[in-house]
This record gives structure tokens, sequence and C-alpha cells, in this order.
């Protein structure tokens, strides 16, 4: 059974007893004296001179900050590692874990950081010295596969909820995997400078939701500094240290991998047992295959080489892995010609949507199959296969955790790596069962007959159980809207006397698209909303083709529930025919099914000419926007004679 469908579970059970067991570890014996201590400012520019032999495993507490979106993980983070002196004071770079261009743009956490601090502490009487690693996990549902790998190192962890918003979906979803992973929880409720922050209404929430005891919630605001001192002796009083033994023979978590363009592969390793020296030959329990270690230390928070790294430690390593392929997240590696026992690893990831890519101008085809292979170095939670379309030419069919991965993945393939693409609209794993009783799963809606119901006899489609939080007043409309995608109610209840809480079985097609910036619409923005995959149910499902001129062009099918055809249809051809620039010919636009055409427009003949609007004779203005219109071609798909801009097909990713 999947984490998800367990914490699903738990979930349930949850709400409807509404009292569980105390989720918190207690074997850890609690200092109620302790106090604070700060240690004097490290600067990972000192790095060489860390000696990790200082911190046993019993001085080392390993933990996450989990959150809904926005609840303030990175900022908290920040605040850390400034308490810390790991960074500098206004070091002027806030979210300063969030080291990618798309997340300092987008302002969202999208990987997962660890950073390794060091702390002073009176703990048990004297004043000791703590290794703390934290791990920074991105908030946005398609990442929580980052949080459960992330957790998967921690023995503790730091569950940040926005004192003014309450509880929301990514607070109970995070809640659960932390839960399930039998990590020591400390709440923290955050932003308490703001003007409408109710921590006691939280506090309760957190009571009759999670069973969290409210005497445990630390109150701080990451913005002011409020607070912040209660944080570190809290991690270090109420997280136990990692369990392994320092004894035992060599076992290393490999958490994750990417590529750096002078160190090659960089493998961040958790040290479960035994201790890693550079120069130690290893192996992997997933392929037999051998390394030897060039390189290992902290993240602290930049790459700072320590030789060493300990039982309990988190670290890298550089081991000479050509390709981060070879890293296998989750795998358990170990002294060569020592015998283990591997760790449990983890679930690969699961592919909620898959779309086609192809290069804007078919000729950069090597270029764009260069970007992706190095994109995915770095992020290997996409799946690359290459397919082609008579439309567009050579491509690849890629597989992503969610629409918004998928929309980062392409904003890093343009931002770092030049490539231009065009995606063709995202489909969800459908199971077809043809009339030989064999079953096929597609993923790129081309590759089903135009006539399927001639070939196949059943077909089903992937299901997501729907966590959605709203204040009580907005329940009508979002009980309209999720029966609008076909959605079945599983639970209803409330948080508290302001806020509802609905679970919801729905398909995953009705989700992927527009789903949640419908919900944010008619809620007006007070909406939280997560999901978690679930099984397959049989669906009646079409292939809707989309023609041009009487060409279907395959890159725009779609496969659409029988009852939703009619609309989408309509739709996609309306925003084909605002999209398409009228031509020296007529266009004809229709959406069909089989050979039945559902819908149609017309585009009449008309050459676009850019100059129309250009009075006078100034010759460069003219020039110039001839130009523009050349390099607008370049991004157009030519379809038979018809040439298609790229904004068509992004403009179809949004019909649902
Ligand atoms: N008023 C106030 N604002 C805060 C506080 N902590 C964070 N913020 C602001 O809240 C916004 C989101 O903060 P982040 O730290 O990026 O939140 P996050 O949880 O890491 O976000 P994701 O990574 O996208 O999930 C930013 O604009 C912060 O400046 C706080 O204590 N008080």
């Amino acid at each position: 059974m999947s984490t998800f469908k367990r914490a699903s579970r738990a979930l349930r059970s949850n709400f409807s007893l509404f009292s569980t067991p105390r989720p918190y570890l207690s074997h850890f014996s609690f200092n109620q004296n302790a106090s604070f201590c700060s240690r004097p400012r490290q600067n990972s520019k000192e790095g060489s001179t860390i000696d990790l032999n200082k911190y046993p495993s019993d001085n080392i507490r390993n933990f996450s900050i989990i959150a809904h979106v926005d609840h303030g993980k990175s900022t908290l983070a920040d605040r850390l590692l400034e308490l810390t002196g790991t960074i500098r004071k206004g070091h002027g770079q806030p979210q300063y874990l969030d080291k990618l261009q798309v997340e300092r743009e987008r302002g969202i956490t999208v990987k997962a950081q660890t950073a390794t601090m060091f702390h002073r502490h009176k703990f048990l009487g004297s004043d000791t010295d703590f290794l703390l690693n934290l791990i920074d996990t991105p908030g946005h549902v398609d990442f929580s596969y980052e949080v459960s790998r992330s957790l998967a190192a921690c023995q503790g962890a730091l569950l940040v909820v926005d004192a003014a918003q309450g509880v929301q979906a990514q607070t109970v979803a995070n809640f659960y995997l932390a839960f399930e992973s039998n990590l020591a929880i400390i709440p923290v409720i955050n932003k308490i400078d703001q003007p409408t922050a109710d921590p006691d209404r939280v506090k309760a929430q957190l009571k009759s939701m999670f069973d969290l005891d409210p005497s445990d919630a630390l109150f701080t605001s990451a913005k002011t500094g409020q607070g912040l001192e209660q944080v570190l002796p809290a991690v270090i009083e109420r997280i136990p240290p990692p369990p392994g033994k320092s004894t035992s023979p060599l076992r290393m978590l490999l958490l994750d991998s990417y590529y750096d363009e002078y160190k090659g592969v960089i493998c961040h390793v958790a040290v479960v047992d035994g201790a890693l020296h550079k120069g130690d030959k290893i192996s992997s329990a997933a392929t037999g295959q051998s390394y030897e270690v060039s390189d290992v230390g902290i993240l602290h928070p930049e790459l700072v080489p320590t030789g060493i790294l300990l039982t309990g430690q988190v670290g890298f390593m550089v081991n000479g892995m050509r390709s981060t392929k070879e890293a296998r997240i989750g795998d358990t590696l170990h002294h060569t010609r020592t015998v283990i026992q591997p760790l449990p690893g983890f679930k690969p990831a699961k592919h909620m949507v898959f779309s086609g890519l192809y290069p804007a101008d078919g000729s950069d085809f090597e270029a764009l199959n260069h970007a992706i292979e190095r994109l995915t170095c770095n992020d290997a939670s996409v799946s690359v296969t290459k397919e082609s379309s008579t439309a567009l030419g050579l491509g690849f069919r890629c597989g992503f955790l969610g629409l918004l991965h998928m929309d980062v993945f392409h904003q890093r393939l343009e931002q770092e790596h030049g490539a231009h693409v065009i995606s063709t609209v995202p489909t969800v794993p459908y199971i077809f069962e043809y009339s030989d009783g064999s079953k096929v799963e597609v993923q790129n809606p081309a590759a089903l007959p135009s006539n399927p119901k001639n070939r196949l006899s059943a077909c089903w489609e992937p299901t997501v159980i729907a966590t959605i939080i709203i204040p009580s007043e907005y329940v009508g409309s979002v009980i309209t809207l999720c029966a609008e995608r076909r959605g079945e109610q599983l639970e209803y209840s409330f948080i508290d006397s302001q806020r509802a809480f609905m679970k919801y079985r729905m398909p995953l097609r009705e989700i992927v698209v527009d789903f949640y910036n419908e919900l944010k619409s008619i809620t007006s923005g007070y909406a939280s909303f997560d999901y978690e995959d679930s099984e397959y149910q049989s669906s009646d499902l079409v292939k809707l083709d989309i023609l041009l001129n009487g060409q279907p062009v395959d890159a725009m099918a779609t496969i659409v529930h029988k009852s939703k055809a009619p609309r989408v249809g309509r739709e996609l051809v309306e925003k084909l025919k605002k999209f398409i620039d009228r031509q020296m010919f007529e266009i004809i636009i229709q959406a069909a099914i089989g050979s039945k055409v559902i819908a149609r427009e017309t585009l009449s003949a008309m050459r676009k000419n850019v100059l129309a609007k250009c009075y006078g004779g100034d010759i460069t203005r003219k020039k110039k926007l001839l130009e523009k219109q050349k390099e607008g071609k370049k991004r157009m798909k030519r379809v038979g004679s018809v040439d298609i801009p790229q904004e068509a097909f992004h403009e179809l990713l949004k019909v649902s």
C-alpha cells in the first residue's frame, strides 16, 4: 500500500474519531532545564577545519521543515541558518536555500535542500556542541515526493502553520507523511506578527485534527525573529538522535543526486550505520557497481569537504559516477566486499501527467535532446522516451509529477538550457483493454486508433483522493464544482466553526488542468487543495481528434470522458480559431470522435499584414516589424499547409 494511501486511511480514521494516540516518539528523554546558548559564529569558509569526530550521533539532530505552501518554511530556514552563523545575517538573499532561478522567480521551493548547522546548547547540565541537519522541503503537492524522501533522512520535523491561515490541505498531507515515518513532530505556529494572526485558533485546530498537545506549540515570526530562540532548543530536546550503529558496517541511503559541470555527479547521502571516508571503495546494493570516493563532506550550506561522514550525518559524496542515472535515489551504498541488508529505500516517483515536448524549431531536436538530458540529471523524477509526431516531427514523451512540475521543467529548459519547446496537451495514463484481452497503458492519445470502439473492449482512468479545506460559506459552490468534475464525496466535516474539510474521489484528468485555479476563483482564493493517487476506475472514454482542413493533428488529440467531449471539442476549436492567424486560404478547424465531427469553426482567408497599422514611410520600423514576423514564424509549426503558432499549443493545455 502506498504511503499516500496509508496516510489517507489514517486521515479518514482520524477524522471519524477525532482522537488518536499522540504521534510523538516518547523514547527520547526530555530535558526541561536545558537552556538556550548560542555558539560562536561559524562560517562556511571555515569548512576545512570542521572536525566531524566531535559529533557522535547523540549530538546530531536531523529534521525537516514541512508546511503548506507559503507558510514560511524557507524564511524560517533562513533565520535558523543566521542564528547559527551558517550564513551571514542580512546576506541580502531571502529564502537562501531556494537556489534555482525558477524558485526565486516563483517564490516556491521545488527541490528539498539540506543545510548542516552547528549549535552549542546547554544540555543535561553542560554546554554541548550539536550538529543539526536541516532539510527545507517544498510545499506544493507536485513535489511531495521530495518531502517523503527528505523525511527518510530525519528523526523529526517542524510542522509550520501560518497563524492567520491555520491548517491547510498540505499541512494535513505533510503531517501524515511525518507521522507515518514515526518522526517527532514539533508544531510551529508562524507569522504571529500578522494583524489577522489567531494562534489560539490554530492551536485548537492542531489538537482537534492531529491530537498535537497545544502546550508543545512554538509561536514564531520568521519575519521579525520573534520566538525563534525556542526553535533550536526544541529541536535538540524533543527530536531523538539518529538511531544507527557506528560499529556496524557502512550503510548509506542515497537521497538525491545532481550533475555539476566541474565535479561530475554529486550524491546527497545519509549515513545510517558505520562511517564513510574519502578514498573508501563503495558499492551500490541496487546495481552491484563499485566506486572510489574522491570527495566527501557536508552541505554548510555550500559543499564543504570534511574527508569523513559519520553515523547519523547527512552530506555529499563524489565517487566518479558518470551520469545521475547510475545514482539510483533510495539505493543503499556500502563498503565493497561487506555484506549488508539494504535499507528499505523509496517508492519510485509516480508520474501523474504526460506530455509531448518538441523543439519549437524542428531542426533543434539534437539541442533539445541535449538540454533534456542535462536537466534530467538534476531532476530525475521526469521520465523521458523519444516519440515522433506527424505534426511536430521528432520529440519526447515526458512524465511529470503534476502540472506545476511540468511547467517548472519547461521553464528550466528555457532558462537554464536555452531550449524553446512546444508541448502537447497533457494527458494522464489511461489503461485500455483490446478485444483480445491484452491491456496497454496509454500515455499518448495519438497512440490510440481513431475509432477505438472497433478494437477496444474496456478502459480505465486513474483517480485521486482530493482533500479540500475551505471557509464554510463556500461549501455549496465547491460541492457543485466537484460534482461537475465527476467527483464522489467521501467525507465532509468541520475543522472548527469556520472551516470545512472535504474529501473526494475524482478522476485525475479532471483535476490536473485547471481545477485548482477554478477552486481558488470560486472561493476568493481561500481554498486549499491536496491530492494523493488512488486506484483506477472503469470509465467511458473517447479519443477526440482535431482536424485542420480535414487532416488530423496527432499532437492535438486528447482522450476525454464521453459526457465531456462536446464541450471540450467546442472549446478546443474556438481556442484554435483565436490563436491561428488567418492565412492565404480558408482553414476549417474540426473536433471529431472517430468519423463524427462534433464541433467546427472556419477561419476565413486573409494574410495577416503586420504593416497594416504602420502609417508613413519609416523604413526602419517596417523592417523591424517584418523581422519580428520572421522570428514569430520560427516558432510556428506547419501542419499540412497550415501554420500553427506556439501559443495555440499552449492555450490547448488550459482546456479540461
Ligand atoms: N508577516 C510574515 N511573513 C512571513 C513570515 N514568514 C514568512 N513570511 C512571508 O511569507 C511568504 C512565503 O514565505 P516562504 O518562506 O517562501 O514560504 P514557504 O513555506 O517556504 O513557501 P514554499 O516553499 O513555496 O512552500 C514570503 O513572502 C515571506 O516573506 C512571518 O513570520 N511573518
